[in-house]
């Protein structure tokens, strides 16, 4: 069977174990055997040093809290790549697939798309690339979406970072986006919101009970919320 074995740094090590535990989910599809060039050894219950496992972290906050903006600068300095559920989505309604109506009726509500579109969504693009670091970005949402991820992905994040911003600053932001999204009025802000605080935040307590949360605050400048996110990664270089 394969075992998902993690080489992780000091910073996650309180994970370690976990993810040494970990075995693959029954039925569901793992995909980091897309990355394995490692192999364990079952006679000597060792592994070769070939393995490659990526490193996820789930990046969540509030809508407006600053998720897309603070990747980006994490993107520019640890060389993650970056994969925002949201824009996943946008551009299955621009690609007109088949579920794109489905998409945007939904979003324009600020409800929650179905968790199996956005995980196929999630794990097509973690697939597609050659990198080995991910920021998983307005993602999971629910715990409907965390429990899908886990069975088809067959894995936990390693990391989740939580931008916590008052909810004014939150809808004084979104409204001054100005990037034409369907869901930046104030309507639809307040829904986001509410499934936010429904939804999100028990997604929230879950990873922090699991030791796995990092909760930066979320307000002043770009630069200064940087450098209070920096120190997650550093370690890692
Ligand atoms: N520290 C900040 N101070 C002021 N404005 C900010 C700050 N960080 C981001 N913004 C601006 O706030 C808006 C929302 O930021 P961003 O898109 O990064 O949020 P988000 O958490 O990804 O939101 P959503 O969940 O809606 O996608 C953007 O216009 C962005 O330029
Ligand atoms: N896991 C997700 C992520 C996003 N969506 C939908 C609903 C959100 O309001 C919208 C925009 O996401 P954002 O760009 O703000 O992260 O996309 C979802 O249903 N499930
Ligand atoms: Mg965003």
């Amino acid at each position: 069977m394969w075992r998902r074995v993690a080489s992780l740094s000091p910073l996650v090590s309180r994970s370690k174990s976990r993810l040494l535990d970990q075995v693959q989910v029954a039925n569901g599809f793992n995909v980091w055997q897309v990355f394995s060039t490692q192999v364990l050894n079952p006679t000597e219950g060792g592994v070769s040093d070939r393995r490659r496992t990526p490193l996820v972290t789930f990046v969540l906050g509030g809508p407006g809290s600053g998720k897309g903006t603070q990747c980006t600068r994490i993107v520019e300095t640890f060389g993650f790549t970056h994969l925002s559920a949201g824009d996943l989505l946008r551009k299955e309604i621009s690609s007109n697939s088949e579920n794109g109506s489905m998409i945007l009726n939904t979003i324009r509500e600020g409800k929650i798309v179905p968790s199996e579109v956005t995980v196929k969504l999630i794990q097509k693009a973690i697939e597609a690339s050659e990198n080995d670091r991910f920021l998983i970005d307005g993602f999971p949402r629910s715990e409907e979406n965390r429990i899908a991820y886990e069975r088809v992905i067959g894995a936990e994040p390693d990391i989740v970072l939580f931008f916590d911003c008052p909810v004014e600053e939150m809808v004084k932001r979104v409204l001054n986006r100005n990037q034409g999204r369907v869901d930046d009025n104030i309507d639809t802000v307040k829904e986001r919101l509410k499934v936010f605080t429904e939804l999100n935040l028990p997604v929230i307590k879950y990873y922090s009970e699991k030791g796995k949360l990092y909760k930066i605050d979320a307000t002043g400048s770009e630069d200064e919320i940087f450098e209070r996110v920096r120190p997650v990664f550093a370690v890692l270089r």
